[in-house]
């Protein structure tokens, strides 16, 4: 929990002595805060010593990086430790007289501070002898309350909202003001608050992020920034960074480019990392890198907060990409997990590509909806009553969650029947804005679509493509709203006694059909699942509960399995893995309700499991650094699991 201060944390390098550093650590007292102290005119100069000492250093590691392209599958950086620890980039430890330093430093947060803290602050219930220590008498009323009255009470201020922005905007407030209480919160409360701080209501925060945009909830790297990001990276005020959510903005949900503002969602994700999957918050850090935005709207409205020009491309954006991924690795070490997010699907493929070889990399959009998808129907075979080698797939949208499923099915079937995978594809159609990919449009398509171009008369309506390849699975990854019309879910309907139907896109005004339409056109009878939450819908007097395909099931759970795994790589036998442990959750009693996920309100046990199956992985895979490997995994991953209750101050 304790975060370290910058000289300890850049004395932890292997070059210069840990020594100090660990006496250091030793003697912390309980509340910090670290504080730069304010910049003078001979600071300024020596941020500028430090911008020319940095960009240097990031064309050498550049280079360095380039020299040693990896070969194989798996490949470490030599330069920087497993650890996590940097070199003495700065020349802070070694600087000598006249060398112009950055004076970081940390002190105990007390008084006023305190409250203003939210790592530490706990409002109305710190203690009376809390009180007297930390010089907070008069700053609070006399009251002292518990942690579960105010959760109570902030639920009940919650529920006043009947605007889903406002409440989204509450949370925000309570996470900048008190953050153990905005977990707790959200862990007791998830079912009720996910939509609240995640899809869909996220989505309208980005959309208007830039009204109620008010304090940083994590880094913009923008072109601006370029030469000098491993100094950006260190204006953060945490340095143990265990998981970077990031996105260039131009494809938020199923909304499109919204630039600089898609920010909204890896803050989200990275809350869901703490409350369903236990990373602690101060690992967790939020990136958005801003090359311009190719939204018309944006640039032309006033209140847009990101660079107002078009969206920079080929070099330009590799040499800002590559530089960022090149100085994270070089700060936070090896083993810092990068989550790529709602990436537009020309850089997602070629990005996950590039660095899934050298970095610790894992592309949500593309695996861990895959992995979730996969999950929902291992469980749906019980409903069905086929394997999943038995079913024919149709996907409207060939996009990254559509070939990702589509490829994952295809790994699994072909895993669980030893056919080659080239056969197991067969069975995986797919169908984009031009109609149905097959063999005659292959020369005209992207790469990441040309395996699925199979042999077949060339189809434009998905309701024709649904009657021709006759699927016993719909899936919807197109982005596009309303498009699985009554026609196309009556025809699934007539083919199959229990058409299994998934609406994943998001947010809600995205999804390819609603529960209602799903179950009341197929008079009941369809298996349904959406990426966004629909409310149980009741069909000629009976209830049906929709569940929610989304990767919010996956991520947390993998990415914790990684980090106390220690994982360098991620591996598609991990995601098999977290899809497997995620369908053995779904519990008889789930079933007979027709639900093919288990509820969101155990999913930090759900998140154990998957997290201890991806370690396993990563162990058999020889791609796990902590060793002794733990003997319990599913224990041990209970026990790293961050946990919201307030810590007593001495
Ligand atoms: O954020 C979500 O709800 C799921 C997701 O990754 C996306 O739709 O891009
Ligand atoms: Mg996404």
């Amino acid at each position: 929990m304790i975060s370290l201060n910058r000289t300890s944390l850049l004395s932890n390098s292997g070059v210069n002595g840990s020594g100090i550093n660990a006496r250091r650590q030793r003697c912390r007292p309980p509340a910090y805060v670290k504080v730069l102290a304010s910049r003078s005119n001979q600071d300024q100069k020596g941020i500028a010593t430090s911008e020319r000492s940095g960009s240097a250093l990031v064309e050498s590691t550049l280079k360095e990086t380039k020299d040693h392209a990896p070969s194989s599958c798996v490949s470490v950086d030599l330069d920087s430790t497993v650890g996590g620890g940097v070199k003495d980039v700065y020349g802070e430890d070694s600087a000598t007289e006249d060398q112009l330093v950055t004076p970081w430093a940390v002190s105990v947060a007390s008084g006023y501070n305190l409250l203003r803290y939210p790592h530490h602050n706990k409002g109305l219930a710190f203690s009376e002898k809390e009180r007297d220590a930390h010089y907070l008498r008069g700053l609070l009323p006399p009251t002292v309350v518990s942690h579960d009255l105010q959760v109570k009470k902030m639920m009940h201020n919650i529920r006043q909202y009947q605007v889903p922005l406002q409440k989204y905007m509450a949370m925000m407030d309570l996470q900048e003001m008190n953050e153990r209480l905005f977990y707790k919160l959200l862990i007791d409360n998830v079912e009720e608050l996910l939509p609240v701080v995640y899809t869909p209501t996220v989505g309208e925060a980005c959309q208007k992020y830039g009204s109620i945009f008010r304090r940083p909830q994590g880094l913009f790297i923008s072109l601006k920034e370029k030469g000098r990001i491993l100094e950006v990276l260190k204006n953060w005020p945490e340095r143990s960074i265990q998981v970077i959510v990031v996105t260039d903005g131009e494809r938020i949900l199923g909304l499109g480019d919204l630039g600089c503002q898609g920010m909204g969602i890896p803050v989200g994700k990275l809350s869901l990392y703490t409350a369903l999957g236990g990373v602690r918050p101060s690992a967790c850090l939020p990136v958005t890198i801003d090359v311009g935005t190719n939204n018309e709207n944006l640039l032309n409205d006033e209140f847009y907060i990101g660079l107002r020009q078009r969206r920079a491309t080929g070099q330009e954006y590799a040499e800002l990409l590559h530089e960022f991924m090149t100085a994270v690795k070089q700060i936070y070490g090896e083993k810092v997990l990068i989550q790529f997010e709602d990436f537009a699907n020309h850089n997602a493929f070629d990005l996950l590509e590039k660095y899934g070889t050298t970095h610790l990399v894992f592309n949500d959009d593309i695996q861990g909806t895959a992995s979730v998808v996969l999950a929902g129907l291992v469980a749906a075979q019980k409903l069905a009553g086929r394997t999943l080698a038995d079913h024919r797939f149709l996907f409207l949208g060939a996009g990254e969650a559509g070939t990702g499923i589509a490829g994952l099915i295809a790994l699994e079937v072909s895993k669980q029947t030893g056919a080659p995978l080239e056969e197991t594809r067969k069975n995986i159609w797919l169908v984009d804005s031009k109609g149905l990919i097959v063999s005659s449009r292959k020369e005209s398509l992207q790469h990441f679509k040309k395996p699925w171009a199979h042999e077949h008369e060339p189809i434009k309506e998905l309701v024709d493509a649904v009657k021709s390849i006759k699927p016993t699975v719909l899936i919807g990854t197109s982005g596009v709203g309303g498009t699985f019309t009554k026609e196309v879910v009556e025809a699934m309907a007539a083919l199959n006694e229990k058409p299994i139907i998934l609406s994943l896109s998001n947010p809600t005004s995205q999804s390819e059909c609603t529960a209602e339409e799903a179950y009341t056109w197929s008079q009941g009878r369809a298996i349904f699942a959406s990426g966004s939450p629909f409310a149980p819908v009741e069909y000629e007097g009976k209830v049906y509960v929709p569940g929610q395909a989304n990767n919010a099931y996956i991520f947390p759970g993998l990415g914790l399995g990684l980090i106390m795994s220690g994982a360098i790589r991620v591996h598609d036998d991990m995601l098999l893995a977290a899809s497997e442990a995620l369908a053995a959750q779904v519990t008889q009693e789930n079933y007979d309700k027709g639900l093919i996920y288990p509820p969101f309100a155990n999913i930090r046990k759900i998140s154990a499991h998957i997290a201890a199956d991806v370690a396993t992985k990563a162990y058999e895979l020889g791609l796990a650094t902590r060793v002794p490997r733990p003997d319990d995994l599913v224990k041990y991953a209970e026990s790293c699991m961050y946990s919201p209750a307030y810590r007593n101050y001495r």
